[in-house]
């Protein structure tokens, strides 16, 4: 096992159940402790609600934890791709990218060479002078994978961005991804896929009600996330004993 790039350590994190900031805390993660690999890909599983979204925040950077701590290498950055968070939706795609670039560290005229190869990948040239916000789902995610191809940040963190676009799309951003994690690249894979998971990740966290329920290798813990919980959405019809690793 290579070093750990990042490390948590038991982790929790409460959202204020309003506005107010005297309002209650309502804690979506807590006691979280797993250690991130440099090189390898983990997979975060789990039923809605389960936290998965909120641990790749917290992977990001873009929430601080209210318990715990979070280590990592110096100067890492990641790359949070979702099809609900990163753009600015009264820009272009054009003008995204570029911006999505800068912020992955480039510089403008890096981002301005690399841009031809997000248009490439993403096969929406035509979209890239309108504005985000008249774009299709299918079209979003075409353009935040393609930009996340281009941009080659330390970890790369997935929500649920593989399987999404036509069938052309989803075979062509799978190869890519696939020959991504062969050149080493750390990833944290968010799917309720386990046949997605199973093929990209060795690794697996899955995530019950914002605790570790296992963490181990994907096999173990995917044949037990799947006794339980057999279709999406349904309640583990047990309690499981795979082991934290
Ligand atoms: N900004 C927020 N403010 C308050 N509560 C939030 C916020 N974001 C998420 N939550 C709550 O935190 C819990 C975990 O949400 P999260 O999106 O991390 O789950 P998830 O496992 O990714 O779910 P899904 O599989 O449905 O996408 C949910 O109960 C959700 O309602």
């Amino acid at each position: 096992m290579n070093r750990e790039i990042m490390t948590f350590d038991n982790v929790g994190l409460a959202y204020r159940r309003s506005l107010n900031p005297f309002s209650e805390k309502n804690w979506v993660l807590k006691d979280i402790s797993f250690q991130l690999y440099r090189g390898e890909v983990l997979g975060v599983i789990g039923r809605n609600g389960a936290g998965k979204s909120t641990l790749l925040r917290l992977l990001a950077g873009i929430i601080a934890p209210n318990q715990g701590s979070i280590s990592k290498e110096r100067g890492i950055r990641s790359q949070l791709l979702t099809l609900n968070l990163g753009f600015i939706h009264k820009l272009s795609g054009f003008d995204n990218a570029i911006m999505s670039l800068v912020t992955q560290g480039k510089t403008i005229k890096e981002a301005h060479e690399l841009v031809a190869g997000v248009i490439d990948f993403s096969g929406i040239g035509h979209l890239m002078d309108h504005s985000v916000s008249t774009y299709s789902a299918g079209e979003r995610a075409r353009l935040g994978f393609a930009i996340a191809m281009q941009a080659t940040p330390d970890i790369l963190l997935l929500d649920e961005m593989l399987g999404v676009g036509d069938k052309e799309f989803k075979v062509k951003s799978g190869k890519a991804l696939k020959e991504r994690v062969q050149s080493d690249q750390t990833a944290v894979l968010v799917s309720h896929s386990p046949t997605t998971i199973r093929k990209f990740c060795e690794r697996v966290l899955w995530i019950e009600e914002g605790a570790v329920k296992a963490l181990g290798p994907a096999d173990t813990v995917l044949d037990e996330y799947e006794e339980t919980a057999p279709t999406r959405g349904n309640s583990p019809s047990k309690t499981t004993t795979a082991t934290a690793a």
